[in-house]
């Protein structure tokens, strides 16, 4: 009998960063997310006039800035810790069974580079799992397509295997319980925040089954079958699945998103308005956490941690803290080695 000795690969994809935060580097970066049609849902010349001649010259210096004060002596850390998680993952799984290689969606490591890797390793399978908990047409569904746009130059195409979400995984919710009840320990919080990043609602409305999700409490509330690939749905179905392990009293906690861009409806409520709210309602002390991104970036450290803090702030709160992200943490580390025996 012959013995295959073909292992199994993985692909690790989050989503990019620019290189280096010189203007140049931010505008790069921007031009290319944003030119994605999966992002910017629009036909492709007023996509381009919008990316090319207003969104990204002017955001890339503003972008530019917030990224320096992100920056450490190790680079983005949406890089290193996807780095980080990837060399810990390699470490657990078996390397006779196993070629791991990590990508970004948007400029490097590309996606291209490691499928190359993988399929030079001579693997007869990959399962390719994007970092990104609730599955949006956006994210996942961007790094599936730029897979299957690589995997179609192939002349030999391996079994592919993709991950569309995790939300429901008892090791991604044991993980965020872990952090969350180390800062609940120590403060006594009148509000748990949980701050997702946002979407237009037109990409939620695309994207509904038998026009199941109008947007309205009442759809997005209930995870079912119909509305299993509603992004705002699951982020829902996220805070009540991390709130009900924390045992926090229903009447404190709430879901919002963050991140507009343009000035298309995205989805609702907005964390903006939610800060204003509670700080009239005499809310003091907020517990933030922020599950639709596994690793710390610029939505969380910048935006979630200093930005909105400061409104809160000096609308009168007391403590707006931020829950660190996932990073590399050892029960991440094993809810990622068991989504990939799970699909092995
Ligand atoms: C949960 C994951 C994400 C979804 C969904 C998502 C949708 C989405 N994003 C933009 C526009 C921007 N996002 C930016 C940064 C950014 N976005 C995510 C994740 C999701 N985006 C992450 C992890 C990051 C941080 C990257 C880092 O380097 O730290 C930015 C760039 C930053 C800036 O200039 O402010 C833009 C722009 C859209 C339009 C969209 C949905 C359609
Ligand atoms: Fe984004
Ligand atoms: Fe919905």
């Amino acid at each position: 009998m012959s013995k295959n000795t073909a292992k199994i690969g993985v692909l690790l994809v989050n989503l990019g960063t620019p290189d280096s935060t010189a203007t140049g580097d931010v505008r790069k970066y921007l031009r290319e997310f944003l030119m994605d049609g999966r992002v910017i849902d629009i036909p492709f010349i007023p996509r381009w006039m919008l990316v090319n001649l207003i969104i990204a010259p002017f955001r890339a210096p503003k972008s530019a800035k917030e990224y320096r004060k992100l920056w450490t002596d190790r680079g983005s850390p949406l890089m290193f810790h996807t780095e980080d998680l990837t060399a810990k993952l390699k470490e657990k799984l078996d390397p006779k069974k196993y070629h791991v290689e990590m990508a970004m969606r948007y400029q490097s490591p590309s996606i291209a580079d490691g499928l190359k890797a993988l399929n030079k390793g001579n693997v007869k399978k990959i399962i390719v799992l994007p970092l990104f908990p609730q599955y949006a047409s956006a994210t996942n569904g961007s790094v599936i397509d730029k897979v299957m746009e690589e995997a179609r130059k192939w002349q030999i195409i391996p079994n592919l295997s993709f991950v569309t979400n995790f939300v429901e995984h008892p090791l991604f919710l044991e993980a965020w319980e872990e952090l969350g009840r180390e800062y609940i320990a120590r403060e006594n919080y009148d509000m748990f925040v949980f701050s997702y990043h946002g979407l237009p609602e037109r990409q939620i409305k695309k994207g509904s089954v038998d026009g199941y999700c109008q947007l309205s409490d009442k759809c997005c509330a209930n995870y079912t079958k119909k509305n299993q690939f509603c992004y705002r749905s699951q982020c829902f179905f996220t805070t009540r699945l991390i709130a009900e392990r924390l045992q926090l009293p229903q009447e404190k906690v709430k879901t919002c998103f963050q991140s507009r861009l343009g000035n298309d409806p995205w989805i609702k409520p907005y964390t903006e308005d939610l800060i204003k709210e509670m700080a009239a309602e005499g809310v003091k002390k907020v517990l933030v956490f922020s599950p639709a991104f596994v690793a710390d970036c610029l939505e969380t450290t910048v935006e979630v941690g200093e930005e909105y803090k400061e409104e809160f702030i000096e609308l009168g709160g007391k403590a707006w803290d931020l829950v660190p992200s996932l990073n590399a943490n050892d029960t991440w580390v094993e809810c990622v080695k068991s989504i990939v025996e799970q699909e092995s």
